[in-house]
């Protein structure tokens, strides 16, 4: 007698045919028989496809669950609070880039007169992410939350401007750095471009608009002869896909200012140095080197110049920051609809005197008490320019800005908080 399995799964045509010849009544048990098997088939198909689907939707709820860094109940209240306002006509500002070297100095400023802050960073690696982790740290001691994000984050950004009604954003995440552009050229395309798009997209459908300050670079004058750079001249010549980055997200901005009525302000920043700085730039790895006994190379321009640059000390630059925030016009769109003209603004932050840098390297051998080991060379087509130099007439009279500290100033400053924070004594390594 054939087992009820050899019933339903027949082997093989032989023993089908066997089958076949038995009586009708048997052909009609066959036939429910299949009938019933592919009925029982297609159960056991769906149930599969079911349990299969939901275990999906589990696993991807559950790592969404575990992976995501926002939303939730708490997470919304942390938001919240950090952007509490603590001072009669103070504002509400969505800084990004706030775990960075700007970013963290001007939360720190706007917290400290009562303004609410919150901030944004995806902590990445392009230069060592434990000195964002303590930059994040500091900000956390002084009531700052940082959501741990990313500008493309669409429906992260649009989710943060539902839970707050910012007055402002202060955008300064990007990718930074003139030579890294021709290592990792993408990375600018992302961050300072598609991020930057990504994040003009939800402050013009948000409601109210906020009114945008953001960092755009000394480094859009490019090839421009004409010194001090004034924000008249031209910016049609980049020298690096950096600069080209900054300049596209200049004409950008004013598409959005253009048909959605958002308030803008770029800020072109020149060489901004001081305490909690970018181990990236030259100042910072030029005192690395020098305390660990390393040599560093000083690149020299056409016809053995020197390079100079109109180094900017961080406290003025965040003065300058603060002094747009201030007076940034309302953005007047709403829902994505303009409502009327709104303010376009474009500011020079620099210091108006620029130091070679050779001289810079002495001024840090003598805060150092080392003697550094030179290494000149001429300089490598890398995007780099000879020089920067700084028209702030404009922003001296719309913004107030006003820089004050000079270069060696600064520098103390700087080395001083160096020696601190990587645990050197007189110079010398703690153990
Ligand atoms: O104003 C800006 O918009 C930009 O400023 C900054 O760019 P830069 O002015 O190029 O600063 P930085 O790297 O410190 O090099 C300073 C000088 O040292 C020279 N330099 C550099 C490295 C080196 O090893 N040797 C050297 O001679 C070098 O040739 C240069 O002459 C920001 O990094 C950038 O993100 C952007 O914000």
């Amino acid at each position: 007698m054939p087992s009820l399995e050899d019933e339903l799964f027949p082997s093989t045509p032989g023993k089908f045919k066997i089958e076949r010849a038995h009586t009708m009544n048997r052909q009609f048990h066959r036939c429910f028989a299949s009938t019933s098997t592919m009925f029982l088939w297609a159960l056991f198909l769906i149930a599969l496809t079911a349990s299969y689907l939901s275990f999906q939707s589990f696993v991807d709820s559950g790592s969404r669950y575990l992976s995501a860094s926002w939303g939730g109940i708490q997470w919304e209240k942390q938001v919240r609070n950090s952007a509490q306002i603590h001072r009669s006509g103070g504002m509400s500002v969505l800084v990004t880039g706030a775990a960075g070297f700007v970013g963290s100095h001007v939360s720190l400023a706007l917290k400290r007169r009562g303004d609410g802050v919150v901030g944004l960073d995806n902590f990445n690696n392009y230069y060592d992410p434990s000195l964002k982790k303590a930059r994040n740290s500091l900000l956390n001691t002084h009531g700052i939350f940082v959501i741990d994000g990313d500008v493309n984050d669409a429906r992260l950004l649009d989710k943060v401007l539902d839970v707050v009604a910012f007055t402002h954003v202060m955008h300064l995440a990007a990718q930074a750095g003139v030579r890294y552009a021709m290592e990792n050229p993408q990375s600018y395309v992302h961050s300072n471009i598609a991020g930057l798009v990504t994040l003009l997209e939800a402050c013009k459908s948000a409601n109210p608009q906020p009114a945008i300050v953001w960092a755009s670079s000394s480094s859009v004058y490019g090839l421009n002869e004409k010194v001090p750079f004034s924000e008249s001249d031209r910016t049609d010549r980049p020298a690096s896909l950096y600069a080209a980055t900054k300049k596209a997200g200049e004409e950008i901005t004013h598409t959005y200012n253009h048909i959605y009525g958002l308030s803008i302000t770029g800020l072109r920043f020149f060489t901004v140095y001081g305490p909690w700085g970018r181990p990236d730039m030259a100042y910072f790895s030029f005192t690395r080197n020098i305390l660990q006994g390393k040599p560093i190379t000083i690149y020299r321009g056409k016809n053995r110049v020197d390079l100079a640059r109109d180094f900017t000390y961080i406290d003025d630059i965040v003065k300058g920051c603060l002094g747009s925030l201030d007076t940034a016009g309302k953005s007047t769109g709403s829902g994505g609809k303009k409502r009327g003209a709104a303010p376009y603004r474009i500011y020079n932050l620099g210091n108006t005197s620029p130091v070679t840098v050779p001289t810079l390297v002495s001024i840090l051998e003598r805060h150092l008490k080392r003697k550094a080991k030179r290494n000149v060379v001429d300089m490598p087509g890398n995007g780099d320019v000879p020089y920067t130099h700084a028209n702030i007439s404009s922003a001296r009279s719309e913004i107030g800005y006003k820089p004050t500290t000079d270069l060696q100033t600064g520098l103390k400053k700087f080395v001083r908080w160096y020696l601190s924070y990587y645990g050197y004594n007189h110079g010398k390594p703690v153990n």
